[in-house]
């Protein structure tokens, strides 16, 4: 686990992200899937309070679970249930992280984001009453999202190993904010937020057999892309990016525990 190895896996992370946002912006917003007490057909069994799309989210990853996908580590659900065997094999996951801080997450803030300020963004007004199908594409967001953003916990494992003096300093004066500047690359940043926006250029284009297919085509405008280009951009801006500092921050604290 080094530097470079951490940065490739967040990067790869983008093109699973940006694939995911096409996905989902190719249904209309779909608000009944997101209502709470909404009804649909009997209600056998259903939770009141919870909204179609939570109900989707929450019984997709118990039988995930069941599957073994939050044996790793790099996965966390959600919602925790209490689904007590898995149907795969055994497997002997890697332990990178410090146990005490492996599980620190910002699930809940990706939860909030998402739906409340990032779904109106991606999606166009309407209902064609492909609930199902939307939750799902909406399932394919949160993980690639939680995925990446609570990589952080990666992130700063390799931060704190590279520099551990500096950084043991600081977590036992529990100095968030000098973790926060020591662990901020600005440049980084900068990097990252321009190529997530030239892949939703990339990926999310029309391809034709005739002409080139480039970025830079005159043609182009924001409004033929399948994803806009800027909300991608204001996507790693305004939340995946300082979301994953949160992790950084929060892991780096319970790092000496
Ligand atoms: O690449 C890093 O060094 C990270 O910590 C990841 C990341 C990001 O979220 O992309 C977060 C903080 C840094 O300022 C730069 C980039």
């Amino acid at each position: 686990l080094g530097l470079d190895t951490v940065r490739e896996f967040l990067t790869r992370e983008e093109d699973t992200i940006v694939f995911s946002l096409i996905e989902r912006a190719k249904h209309p917003l779909n608000l009944p899937a997101y209502q709470d007490h909404a009804c649909f057909g009997p209600s056998s069994g259903r939770r009141r309070n919870d909204s179609f799309a939570e109900l989707f989210v929450r019984e997709s990853e118990e039988i995930q679970a069941k599957a073994g996908r939050y044996q790793s580590q790099g996965e966390i659900p959600f919602f925790h249930s209490r689904v007590p065997f898995t149907l795969a094999p055994p497997y002997n996951f890697t332990i990178d992280l410090y146990p005490a801080a492996a599980s620190v997450n910002v699930n809940d803030a990706i939860w909030g984001f998402y739906f409340n300020e990032l779904l109106p963004l991606l999606a166009k007004n309407g209902d064609d009453g492909n609930y199902a199908v939307t939750a799902a594409s909406d399932l394919a967001c949160l993980q690639a999202l939680s995925r990446r953003i609570n990589y952080g916990r990666y992130v700063a494992e390799v931060k704190f190993r590279g520099d551990q003096q500096r950084y043991t300093a600081l977590i036992s004066s529990k100095d968030k904010d000098a973790l926060m500047t020591l662990l901020t690359s600005e440049t980084q940043e900068d990097v990252v937020k321009r190529r997530v926006e030239k892949k939703a250029m990339v990926f999310g284009q029309d391809v034709t057999l005739d002409g080139p297919t480039e970025t830079g085509d005159k043609n182009t405008s924001q409004s033929s892309f399948k994803v806009s280009p800027s909300v991608v951009y204001k996507l790693y801006d305004q939340w995946v990016i300082p979301l994953t500092k949160n992790v950084e921050v929060e892991y780096l604290l319970h790092r000496l525990d």
